[in-house]
């Protein structure tokens, strides 16, 4: 941990919250609505999103924590005025090399987003929140862990004018959910979709604890993940072989689990015999708060 404490917090600080008078902020359940549309809290930031200036211009880019084999992707709107970038899944180890990316780019990092509650590494959300209290973390509701904001399926994050869209893809744990770039005029084609643990290139995440169930997940796969067009990018949360991305068609033709009937990936989950993550006692608690306990003091 004590490495990560190099970072010059000021170089990361927020125009709109100053780092030495900010208070510690509060989960606050957001409204249920059936299409939610999330923008930061910030009074000036979320001001100028709602007349944001520049077309939508995704930067992107795959980060990579080798001890877990776990993927963090950060995005961007670099076409407005402001940069707003976001993490998916980031990792405590690797903090320090994203906030560095983040500022060598110029942006404005606005959110760090989970796709579910890790058992195997420990959340860099917590560190990144300490760093950059402005920062807003992001959970699924369904995982009962805290954070900023809880999304729902249906829910759209906007950073800038380009959007994540949530949805639900419950079995590797009961939270879990698939963020996919936006449907519309101006959003990223392909599409993209980071699946967490979900689906896996050429695998998917275990179902034999956290609430995992191999029916939802071949079920949230199927309804929520090969619907979408064959072309869109799968970006998950681990690879442990090597791959960086895969496409929806090339799952759906070659994924040895997913491509097969729901009985026969039942038996193959069955069959997994896979040891606990090493990390999983340390690991869940501390996620079930976004790595928001034990943290350096202010
Ligand atoms: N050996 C690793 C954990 C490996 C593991 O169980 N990976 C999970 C995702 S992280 S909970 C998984 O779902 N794997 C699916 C598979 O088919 O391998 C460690 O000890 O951390």
């Amino acid at each position: 941990m004590l490495p990560l404490l190099r970072i010059n917090r000021h170089l990361f600080a927020c125009s709109s919250l100053p780092l030495s008078s900010s208070p510690p902020r509060k989960v606050q359940p957001f409204c249920k609505s059936l299409i939610r549309r999330l923008t930061p809290r910030s009074g000036a930031m979320a001001a100028k999103i709602s007349t944001a200036a520049g077309s939508p211009e995704l930067l992107f880019r795959q980060l990579f924590e080798k001890e877990s084999s776990t993927y963090t992707y950060l995005l961007a709107d670099v076409g407005h005025p402001e940069k707003p970038a976001l993490l998916v899944d980031p990792v405590d180890r690797t903090v320090d090399r994203d906030l560095s990316l983040v500022k060598d780019l110029g942006l404005k990092l606005i959110y760090a987003m989970n796709t579910h509650v890790h058992a195997d590494h420990i959340t860099g959300t917590g560190l990144i929140k300490s760093l950059m209290p402005c920062v807003e973390s992001v959970i699924s509701r369904a995982s009962n862990a805290k954070a900023d904001l809880l999304v729902e399926h249906g829910d759209k994050i906007y950073f800038g004018n380009l959007f994540l869209e949530v949805r639900a893809t419950p079995g590797h744990t009961l939270g879990c959910v698939t963020y996919v770039t936006g449907d519309g005029p101006d959003q990223p084609r392909p599409r993209m979709a980071f699946t967490g643990d979900t689906l896996l290139i050429r695998g998917c995440g275990r179902t034999d604890f956290q609430g995992g169930s191999s029916h939802k997940l071949y079920q949230s796969v199927h309804s929520q993940i090969f619907t979408l067009p064959k072309d869109t990018l799968l970006y998950p949360a681990h690879d442990y072989k090597g791959f960086t991305v895969s496409t929806v068609g090339e799952e759906m033709l070659y994924n040895p689990r997913l491509s097969k009937d729901e009985e026969t990936f039942k038996s193959i989950m069955e069959s997994l015999n896979l040891a606990y993550p090493k990390m999983m006692d340390v690991a869940v608690p501390s996620n079930m708060v976004c790595g928001m306990q034990d943290l350096p003091a202010n």
